[in-house]
């Protein structure tokens, strides 16, 4: 199996590349604690997914990733081509994951960026940088797919219609600037001595302060997404979740988006893209930056 050219340090085949992804998302899924979603304390605000149907979902995606890193690998550089077999192979993940949930929608925005992310990393001119790669992924989400079918049925798509919101697909096609929040969030709280965990959650905030997530707003309009925009920033100018101020407004976040019924799924997904480039960072895939 091929080696990711990129690396010399410790060569990543297409398979290990698939582990990671598949561990960015279970580390996702198992973040406690997160406003309205899915966590180890439970199923937050939803009704039809547990810790469980995740990791199980999560697990499923494996030979989705890897297939679509073994796509990637085909191509010189990110092209039309390479967009419609991602998206061909994108839709056969979702099949997938509907099969192994009895019809739950668990990860669909999650296959949508490491799915992006994973063919922008993965052509053999590969992306040197951070930047670079988010480049490429967008530059992938900007091109036609001619067998795209836009439907208006999805809760991204009624959103999107009925408030004028960008949701998954601008996000994409932007390069995923709310991935490079998280993941300077990340590093910030690090840096400033908070654990791990703290710093994760901190990163979520820090995506969901700025996110135009279809999933609060299909549950709670845009007063849900402006308020919960503004109560996640909050807890990041207090001193961030590894404070004690940080932890008051949190729950007060938490409370706010369960009286709502609502939770940043989108800002969960691309937290997971963060964790699963923070992984490749460590593992000298991929530089921070230039
Ligand atoms: C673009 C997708 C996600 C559909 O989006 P749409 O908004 O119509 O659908 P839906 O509301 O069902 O799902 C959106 C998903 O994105 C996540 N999300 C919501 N808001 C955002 C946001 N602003 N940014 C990123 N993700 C978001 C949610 O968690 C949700 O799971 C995707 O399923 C799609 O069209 N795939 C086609 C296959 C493809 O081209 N794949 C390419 C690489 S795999
Ligand atoms: N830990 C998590 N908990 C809940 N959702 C998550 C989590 N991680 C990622 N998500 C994302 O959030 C989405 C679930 O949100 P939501 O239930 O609002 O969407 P939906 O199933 O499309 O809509 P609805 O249930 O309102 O009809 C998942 O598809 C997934 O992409």
């Amino acid at each position: 199996m091929r080696a990711l050219a990129l690396n010399y340090v410790s060569p990543l085949t297409h398979a290990g590349l698939a582990d990671l992804a598949v561990l960015a998302l279970l580390e996702e899924v198992r973040l406690t604690p997160k406003p309205g979603l899915v966590d180890l304390r439970g199923s937050g605000v939803h009704r039809d997914l547990t810790l469980r149907l995740m990791e199980h979902s999560a697990e499923s995606l494996r030979t989705t990733f890897d297939l679509l890193a073994q796509e990637a690998a085909r191509h010189q550089w990110v092209n039309q081509f390479l967009r419609e077999e991602l998206a061909r192979l994108g839709r056969l993940g979702e099949h997938v994951m509907l099969q192994e949930t009895g019809g739950v929608n668990t990860h669909r925005g999650a296959i949508w960026a490491l799915g992006l992310l994973i063919g922008g990393l993965c052509v053999r001119q590969a992306p040197a940088t951070v930047p670079d790669l988010l480049n490429n992924a967008g530059a992938l989400a900007r091109m036609d797919d001619r067998f795209h079918v836009a439907g208006q049925s999805s809760n991204g798509a009624q959103a999107r219609i009925r408030y004028g919101v960008g949701g998954a697909r601008e996000q994409a096609a932007r390069n995923f600037p709310q991935i490079m929040d998280g993941l300077e969030q990340l590093y910030r709280s690090r840096k400033a001595g908070m654990s791990e965990q703290a710093a994760r959650v901190d990163a979520l905030l820090a995506i969901a302060a700025r996110l135009d997530d279809t999933c609060v707003v299909h549950r709670s309009g845009l007063e849900g997404l402006e308020w919960m925009q503004q109560q996640a920033q909050k807890v990041l100018t207090v001193g961030g979740y590894g404070t004690r101020a940080g932890q008051t407004c949190y729950d007060t976040l938490e409370a706010g988006m369960q009286q709502r019924n609502a939770s940043p799924g989108g800002a969960a997904d691309l937290l997971g893209a963060c964790l699963f480039i923070d992984s490749l960072i460590t593992r000298g895939v991929i530089a921070w930056k230039s």
